[in-house]
């Protein structure tokens, strides 16, 4: 069980990002971050993946405090965020998977075929050889996702992972995500889509920091989900 209690963050411009976030979430959970822009979404992903610290509250996994345990939290945390400049612009595709690999510690035959594995999952196979500054802005999504793949975490978490790509590519990743979901993982989404919504078990809808509610998915209707959504922005 992934727990966040009571979330603060304050940025140093003043701006309250969080105002103190409760959220529980189950193995083989899919959860979705909803709110307007400046919510307060990519900064809880961020800390959830302990990148940044907050100045209040915890989050375990498995009762394992996340903040104190920083070797833990890199092993079983995953995040793909489609930040471009985190990739090596003139290496491949393949040489970029190999390099993060080589950071999360895999060597000789395990990061080759780690690497394979999820260049086959994410259907980046004919592009392996394309240098990362010559991919489209859905391939060089695909390939976040790959190196978010290429770790064996717990929790994986995708900020906006579908935002610019094209159906086909939406549908593939939400393909990998069911995968983790029946191996038992926890997924978290920050998205504004309602058709990727739709896919979650609950969404969680945040505004100006604060969390207004929750909505249990499989209790609404795709036009009631859509009138609610709308209700709390
Ligand atoms: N590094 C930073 N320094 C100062 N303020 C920041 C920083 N990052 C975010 N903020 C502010 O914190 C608030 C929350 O931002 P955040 O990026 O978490 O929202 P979001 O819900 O992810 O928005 P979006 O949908 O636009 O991605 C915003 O008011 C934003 O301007």
């Amino acid at each position: 069980m992934l727990v966040i209690r009571q979330i603060r963050k304050k940025y140093k411009n003043g701006i309250e990002a969080l105002k103190g976030i409760d959220i529980k979430i189950k193995r083989g959970e899919k959860i979705a971050l909803f709110g307007e822009n400046g919510a307060g979404k990519t900064t809880l992903l961020k800390i959830i993946a302990t990148f940044l610290i907050p100045d209040d509250g915890k989050v375990t996994l498995d009762g394992i405090d996340l903040f104190k345990n920083q070797k833990y939290a890199k092993k079983m945390i995953s995040i793909s965020t489609g930040i471009e400049r985190s990739f090596y612009y003139r290496l491949t595709v393949k040489q970029n998977l190999e390099f993060f690999g080589i950071l999360n510690g895999l060597l000789g035959k395990d990061l080759r075929l780690t690497v394979e594995k999820v260049i086959t999952e994410t259907g980046l196979t004919e592009y392996k050889n394309i240098k990362y500054m010559e991919l489209s802005k859905g391939l060089k999504r695909r390939l976040d996702i790959a190196r978010a793949l290429m770790k064996e975490a717990e929790v994986y978490i995708f900020d906006e992972p579908t935002s610019g790509v094209d159906i086909k590519t939406r549908n593939e990743i939400h393909n990998l995500v069911e995968k983790l979901v029946q191996r038992k993982k926890i997924i978290l989404f920050a998205t504004h889509e309602i058709e990727e919504l739709k896919k979650m078990d609950r969404i969680i809808i945040l505004k100006r920091g604060e969390k207004l509610g929750e909505l249990n998915v499989k209790e609404y209707t795709h036009l009631e989900m859509e009138n609610t959504l709308l209700s709390y922005i």
